[in-house]
C-alpha cells in the first residue's frame, strides 16, 4: 500500500456509456502524478468532459477504476475542484459569495471569516477580477464567468483540479495572460491537474504531458511527454524550438487520431 501512497490519479480501464451500448468514452488508462499538471485535446464528442465528469464522481456509472494515492479518487479525504465548461456559479449569489459557499461547504471548520475573506480577495485579485466581487453572475461576460469559476477552484484548495476548456470565452490576448496568471498559481499551489482545451498551443503550454484522445472510441488515447517545454520559462516557451517540434509532433498525432 506505501507505494500507492503517492502514486497520484490511477485511471485504468475507464469506460462510460450514457445509454446502453454507445460508448461515450472508449477505453483510458493514465497515470497522473500528485502535483502534476496533464493537458486533453481531442476532437468534439471524443469523451475529454466526459472523462473529467467521471473523475468528479458527476456519473452514476462507469466501468474502470479510478484511484488517488491508492484510494477510490470519491473517498471523502480527496477534494476535487471542477470549473465545468457551464461556469457552475451560483446566480442567486454575488461573485464573493459564489466563492464562500464553496469554501465553506468543502472546508467548514477552516480559519477566521477574516481569513477567508483575505482569501477570497486574494483569489479574486490574483484573477484580475476584484472589482466584480459585488456583481451577479448573469451580469458578467462569458470570460469574466470563467474567472470566477478558476478563483472559486482554487479557493477551495483541492487536491485534484478539473478545468474544461477554461480559457474558451477568452480574446487571445487576454488568453496568454490568464495562462500566464494560471499556471503561476498552480505552481504556487500545485493539485493534480487534468486540463481540457481545445487548443494545441495551450495544451503544450500547460501541460507535463498531452493527451490526445481519439475519435473512434475502440481506439486509445496517446499520451505525449511535454517535459522539454514545460521546463522552460513560461514567457520563452511559444517562440522556442522545443514548443515548435512539439506541435509537429502532435499535430501529426491528431492527424491520425482524429
Ligand atoms: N448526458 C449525456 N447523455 C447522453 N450522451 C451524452 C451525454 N453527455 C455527453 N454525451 C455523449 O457522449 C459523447 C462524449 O461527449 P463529451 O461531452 O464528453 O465530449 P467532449 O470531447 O467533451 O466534446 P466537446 O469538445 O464538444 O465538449 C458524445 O457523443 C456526447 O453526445
Amino acid at each position: 500500500m506505501s507505494s500507492l501512497r503517492n502514486s497520484g490519479l490511477r485511471i485504468r480501464g475507464l469506460q462510460v456509456e450514457y445509454t446502453s451500448g454507445q460508448p461515450a468514452l472508449g477505453q483510458v488508462s493514465l497515470t497522473l502524478p500528485e502535483h502534476g499538471i496533464y493537458t486533453i485535446i481531442g476532437p468534439s464528442g471524443s469523451g475529454k468532459s466526459t472523462l473529467l465528469r467521471a473523475v468528479a464522481g458527476l456519473l452514476p456509472s462507469y466501468e474502470g477504476e479510478l484511484l488517488f494515492n491508492g484510494k477510490s479518487v470519491h473517498d471523502k479525504e480527496t477534494l476535487i475542484g471542477l470549473v465545468p465548461q457551464n461556469y457552475g456559479l451560483l446566480p442567486w449569489k454575488t461573485v464573493r459569495d459564489n466563492i464562500r459557499v464553496a469554501m465553506r461547504i468543502t472546508s467548514p471548520d477552516r480559519e477566521s471569516k477574516r481569513v477567508m475573506e483575505a482569501e477570497i480577495s486574494h483569489w479574486l485579485k490574483s484573477m484580475g477580477i476584484a472589482e466584480l466581487a459585488g456583481r451577479y453572475p448573469l451580469s458578467l461576460s462569458g470570460g469574466q464567468q470563467q474567472r470566477v469559476a478558476i478563483a472559486r477552484a482554487f479557493a477551495i484548495r483541492p487536491t485534484i483540479l478539473l478545468l474544461d476548456e477554461p480559457f474558451s470565452a477568452l480574446d487571445a490576448i487576454t488568453r496568454e495572460a490568464l495562462q500566464q496568471i494560471f499556471l503561476d498559481n498552480w505552481l504556487a499551489h500545485p493539485a493534480t491537474t487534468l486540463f481540457v482545451t481545445h487548443d494545441v498551443e495551450e495544451a503544450i503550454l500547460l501541460g507535463q504531458k498531452v493527451i490526445v484522445m481519439p475519435s473512434a472510441k475502440q481506439d486509445t488515447p496517446e499520451i505525449l511527454d511535454n517535459t522539454p517545454v514545460f521546463a522552460m520559462k513560461h514567457e520563452e516557451k511559444r517562440d522556442s524550438n522545443e514548443f515548435f517540434e512539439q506541435s509537429k509532433r502532435i499535430r501529426k498525432v491528431m492527424l491520425a487520431k482524429w
